[in-house]
């Protein structure tokens, strides 16, 4: 009863119609909204966008690397043994002739990492293996004082097993003086080993003390 004086009186009945008229067009403009929620998701977002970019100059820069990394090899590895150049590395077996590794120093027989000794026997095993190409530069291009031979395999691994030196020679110089470069040139020489990034031992990492830096 009060509700139908309530809608009979014309004010009441404006206000109610108002009211419906609102309430349509908020339901309308939700399911609008939910529609293009839902078509939003299955598009590709900005952010997701941004990534793919990202990752495209990510992988390109890869390629770059590993292009450079390549071309670097190919020179260091022309007017090595024949069948180890990085050309014909990819398609060649490697015999336990080119594992052997004679130590200037000592005069001793060492063997490359990956190269099976039977200790038992005290032979080599004659096993045939792809090499990669991390191996072909731990073969051809580092010099014995970089190589360790390890206890019971007689495996060779580089610096690292308890190895850690401190720098024979340090670069230093002004912000844009070139000296990424010059390290880049060191870098290619056979004989140095150079740390990838800079330490920043001396203005940032002083405190850690010289064992942070070895
Ligand atoms: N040989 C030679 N001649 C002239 N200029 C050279 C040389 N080698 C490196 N460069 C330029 O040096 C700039 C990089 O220097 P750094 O490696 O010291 O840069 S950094 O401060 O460590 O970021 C960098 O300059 P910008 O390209 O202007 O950044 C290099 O192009």
């Amino acid at each position: 009863m009060a509700f139908s004086r309530v809608y009979s009186d014309p004010l009441s009945r404006g206000i109610f119609k108002k009211f419906m008229v609102m309430l349509c067009s908020l339901l309308t403009s939700l399911y609008l909204l939910h529609c293009l929620t839902d078509r939003c998701s299955s598009m590709p977002t900005p952010v997701k966008a941004s990534s793919q970019v990202v990752g495209f100059f990510a992988s390109e820069l890869q390629d770059l690397r590993s292009l450079r990394r390549k071309r670097l090899l190919q020179k260091w590895t022309a007017g090595s043994k024949p069948g180890l150049s990085y050309e014909s590395a990819d398609d060649a077996k490697r015999t336990s002739e080119y594992s052997r590794f004679d130590d200037a120093d000592t005069g001793q027989v060492l063997y490359e990492p990956g190269h099976q000794v039977d200790s038992e026997n005290n032979r080599e095993l004659s096993h045939y293996m792809q090499p990669s190409l991390g191996d072909i530069v731990y073969s051809k291009r580092l010099a014995p004082r970089f190589l360790v031979k390890t206890g019971s395999t007689g495996k060779l691994s580089p610096l690292g097993d308890g190895t850690k030196k401190l720098p024979q020679a340090m670069i230093i110089g002004v912000k844009k003086g070139g000296t990424r470069a010059l390290l880049e040139f060191l870098r290619v020489h056979p004989d140095i080993r150079a740390v990838g990034a800079e330490p920043h031992f001396f203005d940032r990492n002083y405190e850690n003390g010289l064992e942070w830096y070895r």
